[in-house]
């Protein structure tokens, strides 16, 4: 991006306080954003997506001051040739002048529909807190935006339960357009939407941003509505932003293996170009205590091996997985025990019990009967043998001696793959360290 961009976002926090007890004492916090920077050009649609909880919604309403955000910088252009100024530092009424130049479209447009006021005065209600007195010209300005979003200047004198989901999603639209903001944050616009009307509201909003030369911060959990909407797409998991990019590069050479699990849900009618499903294990963590390294490490499934081992990658992601629930003390042997001894109860008898216990649980875990790996073998027998004669510590100890990955070692930084496409994964890191030569290491 060459131009100077209309907003850009700088290590963005909002950290939740977490409080105990009836003097509400701090005993932590959720970091729902947690360090985020990103940019937006005029006219442009950034796609903001990640699955529910990753701290989407927190995000948006952090930068335009819903919520105070914890820390960071907001910087934007509000066209009065200042250039970029700080919206955290913006007194009140700098931050009446921001709100009207950046504008909020919602999931559910009922919510911000007074059910007894007609949509007309609900859309003409902004124009006039910000001073249009004459009332005549309010009108026409609304029927001439109900039209453009595909209502009728009829629709002015009628009420939101005329309406269907569309129809209101139409009206939100008008409502944010009403004082020609530069920037709109649509935060889920079309989720709670029927699929059949997804379509013309999304090319209705492509349309708008167009016409309107609007900006737009566009949040979504659903990739495929990204893709045809957004010009660029930031990929956010656990309060950070992992990858970010062109969409179409991004969609056809994604870089962080969160990205490529997301997109590998996405349905497709067309079988050639339908990728396998990417089916995540593991603990999902929560931002109150986020995993170090990584913050994906616990659910990758290209999560890095040890140079010591050479395991088959999906064993590996399984050893993780048990390393952590026995570490958790969510491991209960006795009730595998019980599981077992019905099965030998009722004739399917085992001559050491406690092979059949760890068949069990290694079967639980996808972990085979036997690692590939000789040494990785050894220390998780021996891991099973503390476990199942009842020293579950011990066993937690030896899990978590033997088996660690690179990725919950450090934080893995921003790896830039040209274009503005950039991610931040240890495997693509590797890979660049890889590809660099010293003859072209000046390039
Ligand atoms: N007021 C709050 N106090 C404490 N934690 C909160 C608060 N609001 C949100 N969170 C937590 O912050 C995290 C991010 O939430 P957020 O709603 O921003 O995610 P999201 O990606 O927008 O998800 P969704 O699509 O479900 O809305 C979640 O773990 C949520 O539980």
């Amino acid at each position: 991006m060459t131009e100077r961009p209309l907003l850009s976002v700088r290590n963005l926090e909002k950290h939740y306080p977490i409080t105990e007890g009836v003097l509400s004492r701090r005993v932590g916090a959720a970091r729902a954003v947690d360090g985020i920077s990103f940019d937006i050009a005029r006219g442009e649609t950034l796609g903001l997506v990640g699955e529910s909880g990753c701290g989407k919604s927190t995000a948006a309403s952090s930068l335009i001051r819903l919520e105070e955000p914890t820390g960071g910088r907001v910087l934007f252009d509000d066209g009065r040739g200042e250039g970029l100024r700080d919206v955290t530092r913006f007194d009140e009424a700098d931050l009446k002048a921001f709100r009207r130049n950046a504008q909020m479209i919602f999931q559910d447009p009922s919510s911000s529909l007074d059910p007894r006021m007609t949509v007309g005065s609900s859309v003409a209600e902004s124009l006039m807190v910000h001073g249009m007195t004459d009332r005549t010209r309010r009108r026409k300005i609304v029927e001439n935006l109900l039209e453009d979003v595909g209502l009728s200047a009829d629709d002015y004198d009628r009420y939101p339960h005329e309406f269907s989901g569309g129809q209101k999603q139409r009206i939100g639209l008008a409502r944010a357009l009403v004082l020609n903001p530069d920037l709109i944050i649509a935060d889920e616009p079309v989720s709670a939407l029927d699929v059949s009307v997804r379509a013309e509201i999304l090319s209705l909003v492509d349309r708008l941003q167009e016409e309107y030369g609007l900006s737009m911060l566009f949040i979504s959990h659903d990739m495929s509505v990204v893709r045809d909407v957004c010009d660029r797409v930031a990929v956010m998991y656990l309060g950070k932003i992992v990858e970010i990019g062109e969409t179409e590069e991004v969609f056809a050479n994604p870089q962080h293996p969160y990205t490529e699990a997301l997109l590998s849900a996405i349905p497709t009618p067309d079988p050639r170009q339908r990728r396998k499903g990417i089916e995540l294990t593991g603990k999902v963590p929560s931002p109150v205590d986020p995993p170090d390294g990584c913050r994906f490490h616990t659910r990758c499934h290209r999560v890095i091996q040890p140079d010591e081992y050479d395991l088959e990658q999906s064993h590996w992601r399984s050893l993780l997985n048990f390393r952590d629930e026995v570490v958790a003390g969510a491991v209960d042997v006795g009730k595998v025990r019980e599981s077992v001894e019905a099965g030998a109860a009722d004739g399917d008898a085992e001559a050491t019990p406690d092979a059949a216990v760890e068949r069990e649980i290694r079967a639980d875990f996808g972990l085979p009967e036997r690692l590939s790996d000789a040494a990785a073998e050894r220390r998780l027998g021996d891991a099973f043998d503390r476990l199942l004669s009842g020293n579950e510590d011990e066993a937690a100890e030896t899990l978590a001696a033997a088996f660690v990955t690179p990725c919950e070692e450090s934080v893995p930084e921003f790896v830039d793959h040209g274009d503005g496409h950039r991610s931040a994964c240890f495997l693509t890191a590797r890979d660049e360290r890889a590809l660099e030569r010293p003859a072209n290491a000046e390039r």
